[in-house]
């Protein structure tokens, strides 16, 4: 509990001017001044990529997040392939022995010996030494070619025709024509030493893969970040708790938990927490230490109780722990109130408490700063274009945010009423982001859009 909290009135006007000249407590938002580009810089700048750790590759392939990125570039330990090896079932032998092979004067050769894909046909072992001119030896795909063999014949393209399992090796076979080599060389992928992967690559199935091929038992990959993410409210019960009068269930920190989750954080879910500044404070001195970035929601607009205002801005805010403290009115509709800090040091983003601009908030700036902790080296996604089905407006001077459904191969609409409502967003496919400069979209003009994965 903070000491000062009670015998300090937590609306007194503060008399300091802020460095960045953005609002005291007890200032209304400041005009729309602050454009989305701009404030996601700002948001951008307060994190770092964290400090890379060696984690194994099934970990990788089996643990949440399912994506992490890479923090170093790998090389490979191995040649891969291996070693050459026969990209066919079929007859591994010298090509040159075929160059007279026609379906009436076939080639007759003697089968020497069989290969399976097992280490004991590696080379140098029993296998190696085959392959002598007029000679074939049975192979499996993938298995080691013999060092004397060249060319491996598909066992369809043979008098054998199919392999016949338990069947004796035959003593001679027929091969009607010249074949393609069908052998995949030594190093022919990646050799010792190559690029697998480099820094800032992210962690796909296909990359976890190609590191074991290449000999990693471990990918050098950032830390993910932890996320405390809490909502601020007194009329907030639990989800699941019948509300009171004037109470409503707090949806916004299991939808930002969520979104964190997405976004390759791990999410420490506070949950609600009254306003009051001693409350809030309290639970933030709580997180800080142990996460890499707080996100609040509510309490950032021009009410009496907007409790992140007050705290990180209010008297004493700098005194408890506020630092850095940026209260901005990003011009984009919704999601204007917006609030940027440190709390003792850690990075902290509020929020607006309505559902929809919380989540459009999120998407506009709180996911880039995840990403950008988790090591993306691109953490703003770029948005995709789509034809507008439907017209609609869109506030002037404001970059609007406004959740679409997909219509036929290209187009969106508009979800219909009540885009602010956050039941439209269960009906969004993607939300269009209309520059500020725009007052309505055309039916048929390219809109860009946040795809909703
Ligand atoms: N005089 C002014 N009033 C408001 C302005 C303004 O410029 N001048 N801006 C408006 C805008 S825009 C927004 S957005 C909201 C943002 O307000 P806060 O961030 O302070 O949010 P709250 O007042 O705490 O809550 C707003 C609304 O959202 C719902 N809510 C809040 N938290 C949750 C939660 N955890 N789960 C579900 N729903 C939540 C709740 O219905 C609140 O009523 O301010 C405008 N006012
Ligand atoms: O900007 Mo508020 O976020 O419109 O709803």
């Amino acid at each position: 509990m903070d000491p000062h909290a009670l015998d300090q009135p937590s609306q007194a006007p503060v008399d300091r001017p802020r460095p960045d000249g953005s609002p005291r407590a007890g200032d209304g938002p400041a005009p729309a001044g602050t454009t989305v580009d701009e404030y996601r810089d700002h948001v951008l700048a307060l994190v770092s990529p964290s400090s890379p750790e060696q984690v194994p590759l099934d970990e990788l392939a089996t643990a949440a997040p399912a994506r992490r990125v890479l923090a170093h570039d790998v090389r490979s330990l191995l040649d891969v392939p291996r070693f050459d090896a026969s990209a066919m079932d079929g007859y591994a032998l010298r090509g040159a022995d075929l160059s007279a092979a026609t379906p009436d004067s076939p080639v007759t050769l003697r089968v020497v010996g069989d290969i399976a894909a097992a280490p004991s046909a590696a080379p140098g072992g029993p296998s190696s030494g085959l392959g002598a001119p007029g000679e074939a030896v049975r192979i499996m795909t993938g298995a080691p070619v013999p060092d004397g063999c060249d060319v491996v014949v598909p066992v369809e393209r043979t008098s054998t025709r199919r392999f016949v399992p338990g069947a004796p090796l035959e003593e001679r076979i027929e091969v009607y024509e010249p074949s393609r080599p069908n052998v995949r060389r030594r190093a022919e992928d990646v050799a010792v030493g190559d690029l697998v992967a480099a820094a800032g690559a992210t962690t796909t199935p296909r990359l976890v893969s190609a590191a074991a091929s290449a000999g990693h038992a471990t990918l050098p990959v950032h830390r993910v970040p932890r996320v405390a993410v809490l909502s601020t409210g007194s009329e907030l019960v639990p989800f699941g708790t019948a509300p009171g009068p004037g109470q409503i269930p707090d949806s916004n920190s299991l939808l930002l938990a969520a979104c964190v989750r997405d976004a390759g954080g791990v999410p420490v879910r506070v949950g609600a927490v009254p306003d009051t500044a001693e409350a809030l404070r309290a639970v933030l001195d709580d997180v800080a230490p142990h996460v890499d970035l707080i996100v609040t929601s509510g309490g950032v607009s021009a009410g009496a109780f907007d409790v992140v205002k007050e705290v990180l801005s209010g008297p004493y805010g700098e005194d408890h722990g506020a630092s850095e403290v940026r209260l901005v009115a990003v011009g984009m509709q919704p999601g204007k109130p917006q609030a940027a800090a440190r709390w003792r040091g850690t990075p902290l983003l509020g929020v607006p408490g309505n559902p929809v601009s919380a989540y459009v908030s999120f998407r506009a700036f709180v996911r880039p700063a995840v990403r950008r902790l988790a090591g993306h080296p691109e953490p703003v996604e770029p948005l995709v274009e789509r034809v507008a089905a439907e017209g609609w407006r869109s506030p002037a001077g404001r970059q609007q945010f406004l959740p679409v459904r997909f219509v036929g191969a290209d187009g969106v609409a508009p979800v219909g009423p009540g885009a602010h409502h956050v039941s439209a967003l269960t009906r969004a496919d993607a939300i269009a982001v209309v520059p500020p400069e725009v007052e309505a979209v055309g039916p048929g003009e390219v809109v860009r859009v946040m795809v909703i994965a």
